[in-house]
């Protein structure tokens, strides 16, 4: 039992399960190509136009039609169509003539010295005889008009974006991504320097914000309080106020200190999860405002804070953003895990050859272990073995 509300601490699993459940998909908005890279695709891309758009040189030379030698037209806009035996100089990526069947090479091409046949014409020889089509890249040979050129689902890279430009396209539907206000409570926080002993020098100010956009979300206000009811209320009610979801860090407790509960009761909160049956990060709070916005509460130990993240904000923030429950991967232990004390143990580890080798940096405010992780491990209360299969949950840095 949570010991402040009477609630039952929920398991890992239905923890992350309730807070996938909890949010509803954010409408989707359009963007500019320039900034859509990384984002998830809403709707598919749709080819405006032929990709390319008009049969074009691949090759610097000459557009000709039929074998040599070939009479050289002067290249012209609203020239008329290149009869039989005629050429005209084309350049990369130059609009192919009317009537033109290839595109013969600069450099196996000489236009004749003294440039002119009995009739005074330049005339352009060689010893190739380009095959039809050869050197033309043909119009709508990538993506033929109204052609699905990028799927629905894509995490947009680079490629992506030239793929919508050649199609035509200027902006793309993508998925939401929510915002984020972080608060950060705690009178014993430094910011800078080495902290004196009974303060604390701030872990999440620096890393949190680029922890929350690696989770899919941007961070759209960050508020620094410290342990005090009303500005926690203030911070909660007002500051926080026009942004999908907020993340608190510290205050989960029950001590005179803690004022995360009692803010969360001054405002009507509906608190969904009070307590997660995992080590660390078991104080991890998940609330709903009044206004239905979504809170969860981290508890203050850093390392407790990041497996709160990743248990309750990771599944709803890819709830809002209709990228669905975060996946989880195997791996193999090349260490044994202790049995938990009735509870899921989160333990980062390493992947050494094939095998994941726990942390011993274990502590709830220990971060080295899972500064080195290859993964958290979802470790089951009865203990594992070596050799066992377990769960892990994939870190968004590590690739
Ligand atoms: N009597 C009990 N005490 C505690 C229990 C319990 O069940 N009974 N649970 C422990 C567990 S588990 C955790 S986790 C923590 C949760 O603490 P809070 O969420 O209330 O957080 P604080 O008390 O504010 O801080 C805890 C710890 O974290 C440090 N902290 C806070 N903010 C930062 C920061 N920005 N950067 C670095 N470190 C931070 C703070 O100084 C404390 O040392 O409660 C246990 N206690
Ligand atoms: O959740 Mo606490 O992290 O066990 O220290």
């Amino acid at each position: 039992m949570s010991a402040a509300s009477g609630m039952p601490r929920l398991s890992w699993e239905q923890a992350r399960e309730s807070a996938y459940a909890a949010a509803g998909v954010l409408p989707t908005t359009r963007v500019e190509l320039s900034a859509a890279v990384g984002r998830v695709l809403a709707e598919p891309v749709v080819a405006l136009c032929e990709v390319p758009h008009y049969a074009s040189s691949a090759m610097d030379g000459w557009a000709v039609r039929g074998p040599g030698p070939w009479v050289l037209r002067a290249a012209a806009r609203d020239a008329p169509a290149l009869e039989a035996g005629e050429a005209r100089a084309i350049v990369t990526g130059g609009l192919i003539p009317e009537g033109a069947d290839a595109v013969l090479r600069s450099e196996v091409g000489d236009v004749v010295s003294g440039g002119s046949d009995a009739t005074g014409r330049r005339l352009l020889r060689s010893s190739v005889t380009p095959w039809i089509g050869q050197h033309i890249r043909p119009r709508g040979e990538e993506f033929g008009r109204g052609e699905v050129g990028i799927d629905a689902g894509a995490r947009l890279n680079p490629a992506h974006i030239a793929v919508a430009a050649a199609c035509g396209v200027d902006e793309v539907a993508v998925r939401a991504r929510a915002r984020v206000s972080l608060v950060f409570t705690g009178d014993e926080v430094v910011t800078h320097g080495i902290p004196a002993p009974g303060t604390v020098r701030d872990s999440f100010g620096p890393q949190l914000p680029a922890f929350v956009e690696l989770l899919g979300a941007e961070v759209a206000g960050q508020t620094r309080i410290g342990d005090d009811h009303g500005a926690l209320v203030r911070a909660l009610s007002t500051e926080a106020s026009a942004h999908d979801v907020i993340i608190t860090t510290g205050g989960t407790g029950d001590s005179s200190a803690d004022h995360l509960r009692g803010a969360l009761d001054r405002l009507g909160a509906h608190v969904l999860i009070d307590g997660v049956a995992m080590r660390p990060g078991g104080p991890s709070i998940m609330a709903r405002l009044d206004d239905g916005r979504l809170l969860i509460g981290l508890p203050g130990n850093p390392l407790a804070a990041m497996m709160g993240l990743l248990t309750l904000a990771a599944p709803v923030l890819a709830a809002l953003a209709d990228t669905g429950l975060p996946e989880l991967s195997r791996v193999r232990l090349g260490a044994p895990v202790a049995a938990g004390r009735g509870e899921t143990r989160l333990i980062p580890f390493r992947l050494v050859g094939s095998q994941a080798e726990p942390s011993t940096y274990t502590g709830s405010a220990m971060l080295r272990g899972l500064a080195d992780a290859s993964g958290v491990l979802v470790c089951v209360n009865s203990g594992s073995a070596v050799g066992d299969e377990v769960e892990f949950v994939p870190l968004p840095w590590v690739r």
